[in-house]
């Protein structure tokens, strides 16, 4: 599980104060997975990155009872100079897992085939998505975060193979998945919410979401 508690997040542009969350309280709970909705710019990412810890709160707590993975895409924890090959092997030490596992998994369902023992930081950005989403999954976590979908790879192989690997590990994990389009939640999200005015809005359907959604953006 994650647990908001009053969390308030906002930004000093310089100019004004964005507002994320405003003394928000709210749950993800295990085996429901969640879908967030929210326009471009609103805070989608802050709230991803602060359920996977990599942004704190202003104040607050965030609860955690479950291993929450790093956004699907994060590539931070990835050191360009190094192969994807000693990033994935660097990276299973960090998680005190099997470094000839999680190299001979990522290596297989990447598909980069010579590239996976060339630096990261050469890849183009669809072999970079390849990568950290084969890391991503490559890892046992209770709950995914995703940001804005699957990553947008043209490789219908990887995109197969991605696919299935997903599929399996969500019976098992649950989901969290923010986009600024409810199209996007639709093959994951049992229940879905919207944010919104520093409030995160929780519903049982992402059909109820879409409803105060599509009132708020075209209203
Ligand atoms: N470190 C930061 N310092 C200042 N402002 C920030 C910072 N991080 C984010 N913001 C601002 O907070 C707002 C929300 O950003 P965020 O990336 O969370 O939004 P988003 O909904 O994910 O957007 P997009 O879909 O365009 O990626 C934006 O206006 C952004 O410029």
């Amino acid at each position: 599980m994650i647990e908001f508690k009053n969390v308030s997040k906002s930004f000093w542009t310089g100019k004004q104060r964005k507002v994320i969350l405003d003394n928000a309280s709210f749950r993800v709970e295990p085996g429901n997975n969640l879908g967030i909705l929210a326009p471009n710019g609103t805070g989608k990412s802050t709230v991803i990155n602060m359920m996977a810890g990599l942004e704190k709160p202003d104040e607050g707590a965030i609860v955690k009872s479950s291993r929450v993975s790093f956004p699907l895409g994060f590539m931070g924890g990835v050191v360009s100079r190094l192969s994807a090959k000693e990033n994935a092997r660097y990276v299973a030490k960090l998680y005190g897992l099997d470094p000839d596992y999680i190299e001979a998994y990522t290596r297989w369902l990447c598909g980069l085939e010579e590239y996976y023992d060339f630096p990261v930081g050469t890849f183009s950005s669809g072999m970079r998505a390849r990568f950290s989403f084969s890391l991503l999954l490559a890892l046992e976590f209770d709950i995914y975060l995703i940001d804005e979908g699957m990553p947008q790879t043209t490789d219908a192989e990887f995109n197969r193979k991605a696919g299935d690997v997903l599929k399996e590990r969500l019976e098992n994990a649950t989901v969290v998945i923010v986009s600024h389009q409810a199209k996007t939640l639709e093959k994951f999200a049992h229940s879905a919410a919207v944010l919104r005015d520093g409030q995160l809005y929780m519903f049982d359907t992402l059909e109820e979401a879409k409803q105060l959604y599509d009132y708020q953006t075209q209203g």
